[in-house]
């Protein structure tokens, strides 16, 4: 499938932009975020890669959604870190968030082989230098200690993304993972080794539903 302008309603972009300038983000940075959403719907017409279909519900749902937590990995970029993001699906919030920082290094965990068609294909025409994909499942990405970060959106309860990826964190390293309702049963089942290092409420302009940060590290001892 060919790169093209991105077809989209005039108010699409505007909202983009007021939402990234609601998160202190340039609103310049709607150009590259919705030639990534042309390509997101245009795939999706055929490989069924998110249940959101509406471009413009995709840019709360998905792209301020993915970007609310940005802030959040600034002290990776700043150490020029690596993250990992996993199950990220057609590339959320990894891509978004590759997008918005230049030189993170961001790794795309992904097992299902559309999806990860259309991760290849994304980072080819987006020109994404730093991004790469992994088609594999979570558990079997032989990179033990290899980020400083795991980033996960609706992939798992928080004992399972840990289960599933924990290995690959540096000792220091850090799971950021995205949540609805604040997830205190999944907190206080947390496998031993980790612990709740910070949880923080994100605001997605235009959405109401309420979202979390949770931030967990390995237990201090
Ligand atoms: C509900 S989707 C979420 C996608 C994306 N993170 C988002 O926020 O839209 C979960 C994704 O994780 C992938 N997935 C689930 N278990 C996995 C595993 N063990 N290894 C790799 N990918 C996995 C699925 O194929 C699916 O694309």
């Amino acid at each position: 499938m060919s790169t093209a302008p991105a077809p989209f309603d005039p108010s699409l972009r505007r909202n983009l932009e007021s939402g990234l300038a609601a998160l202190a983000l340039d609103p310049a940075l709607a150009t590259p975020l919705l030639d990534y959403l042309a390509l997101l719907a245009r795939w999706n017409r055929t490989y069924n890669l998110t249940a959101v279909r509406d471009p413009q519900e995709m840019v709360g749902k998905h792209l301020l959604d993915s970007l609310a937590m940005h802030p959040y990995v600034d002290g990776i970029v700043e150490r020029q870190g690596a993250l990992a993001d996993l199950g990220t699906g057609p590339g959320l919030p990894g891509i978004p968030l590759a997008i918005v920082k230049p030189g993170l290094r961001v790794t795309l965990v992904e097992s299902n082989g559309k999806k990860a068609r259309f991760l290849r294909e994304a980072v080819r025409q987006l020109s994404l230098a730093d991004v790469r994909v992994v088609e594999s499942r979570i558990e079997e990405v032989d990179e033990p200690g290899a980020y400083d970060a795991i980033t996960a959106r609706a992939l798992a309860t928080l004992p399972l993304i840990l289960e599933l990826g924990g290995h690959l964190l540096k000792p220091d390293g850090r799971l950021l993972a995205m949540k609805g309702v604040y997830p205190a049963d999944e907190i206080a089942a947390l496998p031993a080794g980790w612990a709740l290092q910070s949880a923080y409420p994100l605001t997605v302009p235009g959405l109401e539903a309420e979202r979390h940060l949770i931030v967990v590290g390995r237990a201090v001892a």
